[in-house]
């Protein structure tokens, strides 16, 4: 008899694929408050989040894909970006990991700065490089002439990801699906920027992962058996800011 799984999640309740299924367990880093909650809910659920607040530890939302014919499932964990929610948890989210998402915000240089922590992160936790790595500047919709200065550019961004073997997106968890560039009518902001659509991370990072030979026969019963999964969030007044 074929088992069934349920299990739940920030998105509710989610259920079982057939085993054939590949499963592949992406976890999402980077500073508070950069978006990754926001991002996560995005490229999960297909829409930006009415309200937010700070992760405590570790929350999961999932995607299923159908990529050339297979089809595969993305459990994107997302993790708490402060220290105090985060340090029991570390050991657990890097446990079997097929991808890593770093996500700064690029209207906040100090997010930025920070990468080499998150990467350092990675390797004390024997995250091994042939893992696949991928750079999201968030926030691109708060990109703009008149703030240019100080904010993170793309050739910075561009710089780090090759010196570490990332592939860089620049996009928005917030802007509408269809709002590209190409799209904006004279009278609206320009988009002083290169803004990636969402789904083009979730496009890359499906087709990158259905090219590994490794076997992934990882279901989220295993995840929730090893390690329970909290999801209490704290109050949205109380995230941290950007201090830059
Ligand atoms: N303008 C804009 N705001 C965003 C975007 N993504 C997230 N935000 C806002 O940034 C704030 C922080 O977002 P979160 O998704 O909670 O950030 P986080 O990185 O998950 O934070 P932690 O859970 O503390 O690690 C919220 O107020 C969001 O509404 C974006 O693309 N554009």
């Amino acid at each position: 008899m074929e088992s069934s799984l349920e299990f739940s999640n920030s998105l509710g309740s989610v259920s079982s694929l057939p085993a054939r299924c590949r499963t592949f367990k992406i976890i999402v880093i980077g500073d508070s408050a950069v978006g990754k909650t926001c991002l996560t809910h995005r490229l999960c659920a297909g829409e930006f989040p009415r309200r937010v607040e700070a992760t405590i530890g570790v929350d999961f939302r999932e995607r299923l894909l159908d990529v050339e014919g297979e089809r595969i499932k993305l459990q994107m964990w997302d993790t708490a970006g402060q220290e105090r929610f985060r340090k029991s948890m570390v050991q657990h989210y890097y446990r079997n990991v097929h991808a890593v998402l770093f996500v700064y915000d690029v209207t906040c240089p100090a997010s930025f700065r920070s990468l080499p922590a998150w990467v350092e992160e990675c390797r004390q936790n024997s995250l091994g490089l042939d893992i696949p790595r991928f750079l999201v500047g968030n926030k691109s919709d708060l990109r703009g002439p008149v703030r240019a200065e100080g904010q993170v550019s793309r050739e910075q961004a561009l710089k780090f990801a090759e010196a570490h073997g990332m592939t860089l997106f620049e996009t928005s968890a917030k802007s509408p699906a269809n709002s590209g560039p190409k799209r904006r009518g004279a009278g609206e902001r320009e988009a002083a920027f290169q803004q990636d659509k969402v789904d083009d991370i979730i496009t890359a990072v499906a087709a990158r992962l259905k090219r590994l030979r490794r076997p992934t026969a990882v279901s989220a019963r295993a995840y929730c058996d090893s390690f329970k999964v909290p999801t209490k969030k704290m109050p949205e007044k109380d995230l941290w800011s950007c201090t830059c």
